[in-house]
């Protein structure tokens, strides 16, 4: 018999199938619009600061004006009939302005969900889609002082203001549990995908009044960063940044030193509204190779060519971007005013791009700002998007908290079309590796006409006539599927014996046994494959 062939295994036929699904799940686009839940967090802030209200209001600025429906995930945004009149309106105006009005997203995470819950709920299934080879973003959007920072890093504790650096720790955000996630996959992925190979490498930048600064390296070390297209990205119109620092990570020690260093870069200040305000968009990426390792008796050109295409890649945003604020309500004079204006000027280009992209405008106006232009790919292009949208409670803030369900409300109807970013030769090697499989499965199982088929196989693939494949075999049909059509006697009679397999194809009523393969049929196969995959 001959020698087993390396790099294709035997599968069992339920994992067969499975694979051959992914194969084609991933080879097709998937349109999916962007998914957008929001964050209530509990009223502490304004509560913890009440003294910091001292204009008489005539409303309690501590009241809530939220309240939501897990069940159905709604919002609905309400003035307290008993509460006074809105902000500048009379006792008799203004009912429109403050009748409720309901909002309706992905999902919706009030006070009593913690970190882990929030995780589990709407990002861990984006982090396995893109585990898959799918770019994915995850970003924050809500107005100043309302989480965002929390919801992606956890709470800044002590006079250091230090984040939570424990994967575990239940005030953890989501970006050390991105990277939990990542190492467990890929760990798992090592002992059941020995062929297989992962890196990863993060960066780290800020937009600061539009100027991009690399927070993995120091003011004093900083180079030129540019925001490029890289023309071999699976669109052609993938951007990078040409000057960034990517550091390999591997442990969550290593996630952790990312994010701290990130952290001590990155421009905080103090405000009215919350003591540790980002004065900037910050922007964290993960990007992810997987690569098929060259398996034993390759050829030298099988393993070039596997180097060359063998790789998958996904590219993982998780952007906290800074919130929108009113001067008078920040304080904010002199630096903080000026960084106040420059975020609110990026967010309202952000606006206008979400308004394009759901309006059908001809033009998105991405280039406007560098924070549109970073979310070019994430917003209307090739990825899987999450919004976090975080609102406060508080009747102090309901007017934000309104213009910000309304936005999000809209950045609901924002598609995108999200594709695997493997090699294009790669994907077709996988599908017919795939193939191969399964008429490896077919054969084994034909107790009689394994030789005649395989031989059909070949004169069908070109074989000693050495004709084109292509010319030879049925357009439509898959040349696997017309060996088992011309296997007569395993099938002796297709329409009064005939019993599906899974995906409806026809079985073999009179297979007993497992047959080991004939010699024929492997060589067959042997050439077969190698055509396929290199043809
Ligand atoms: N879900 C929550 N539970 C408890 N505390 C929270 C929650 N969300 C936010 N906080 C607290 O609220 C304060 C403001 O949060 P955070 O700094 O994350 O806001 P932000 O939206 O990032 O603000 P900015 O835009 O100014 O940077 C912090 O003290 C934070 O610990």
């Amino acid at each position: 018999m001959a020698p087993k062939r390396q790099g294709l295994p035997e599968l069992p036929p339920k994992q067969l199938e499975q694979e051959i699904e992914t194969v084609k799940a991933l080879s097709s686009p998937t349109p999916q619009r962007v998914l957008v839940a929001v964050r209530v967090r509990p009223p502490v802030i304004e509560r913890k600061n009440a003294q910091k209200f001292d204009k008489p209001l005539g409303y309690d600025p501590t009241a809530t004006c939220v309240s939501y429906n897990l069940n159905n995930s709604a919002v609905t945004i309400a003035w307290p009939s008993d509460a006074g009149p809105p902000r500048g309106q009379s006792p008799a105006g203004g009912a429109s302005k403050t009748a409720p009005k309901e909002f309706n997203f992905d999902s919706v995470l009030g006070y009593e969900e913690g970190q882990s819950s929030v995780y589990e709920k709407v990002v861990e299934p984006l982090i396995r889609k893109c585990l898959e080879g799918y770019n994915g973003c995850v970003f924050c959007y809500g107005q100043t002082a309302s989480g965002k920072t929390y919801t992606m890093e956890g709470p800044k504790r002590g006079t250091s203001m230090e984040i939570p650096t424990d994967a575990s720790d239940k005030d953890t955000g989501i970006i050390l549990r991105v990277a939990a996630q990542i190492t467990k996959h890929i760990a798992e992925a090592k002992t059941k995908k020995p062929e297989l190979e992962y890196f990863v490498k993060a960066s780290y930048l800020e937009i600061y009044q539009e100027a991009l600064t690399d927070l993995l390296v120091g003011r004093d070390e900083q180079g030129e960063l540019r925001i490029r297209q890289d023309p071999e990205s699976t669109t052609g119109r993938e951007l990078y940044i040409s000057g960034i620092t990517e550091r390999s990570v591997s442990s969550i020690q290593d996630y952790v030193k990312v994010l701290q260093m990130g952290g001590r870069h990155r421009t905080v200040g103090e405000t009215n509204m919350n003591e540790a305000s980002s004065r900037s968009h910050a922007v964290l990426t993960f990007t992810i190779e997987e690569r098929r390792k060259p398996s034993e008796g390759m050829s030298a050109e099988e393993a070039e060519m596997l180097a060359k295409h063998g790789r998958k890649r996904s590219k993982i945003h998780l952007i906290d971007l800074a919130g929108s604020e009113r001067a008078n309500a920040t304080g904010a004079t002199g630096d903080r005013l000026k960084e106040g204006s420059a975020i609110n000027q990026s967010l309202s280009s952000l606006g206008n791009v979400i308004n394009a992209l759901t309006t059908g405008a001809r033009h998105v106006p991405y280039r406007d700002s560098k924070l549109t232009y970073l979310l070019s790919d994430s917003l209307g292009g090739n990825s899987l998007t999450l919004m976090i949208t975080c609102i406060t409670p508080t009747l102090a803030n309901h007017d934000e908290s309104l213009s910000t369900l309304r936005f999000a409300e809209r950045v609901k109807k924002v598609r995108n079309v999200a594709k695997v970013n493997v090699d294009a030769t790669m994907m077709r090697i996988m599908q017919m590796e795939a193939e191969i499989r399964e008429l490896r499965e077919i054969l084994s199982k034909c107790t009689c006409g394994a030789r005649r088929a395989a031989q059909d196989a070949w004169t069908m693939a070109g074989g000693a006539a050495g004709k084109d494949a292509s010319t030879s075999m049925s357009m439509k049909l898959p040349w696997w599927k017309r060996i088992w059509k011309q296997c007569t006697v395993c099938v002796p009679s297709k329409t009064t014996s005939e019993k599906m397999w899974p995906n409806g194809r026809v079985a073999p009523v009179n297979v007993a046994r497992s047959m080991p393969m004939t010699e024929t049929a492997e060589t067959v196969l042997k050439s077969v494959k190698g055509k396929l995959t290199f043809a």
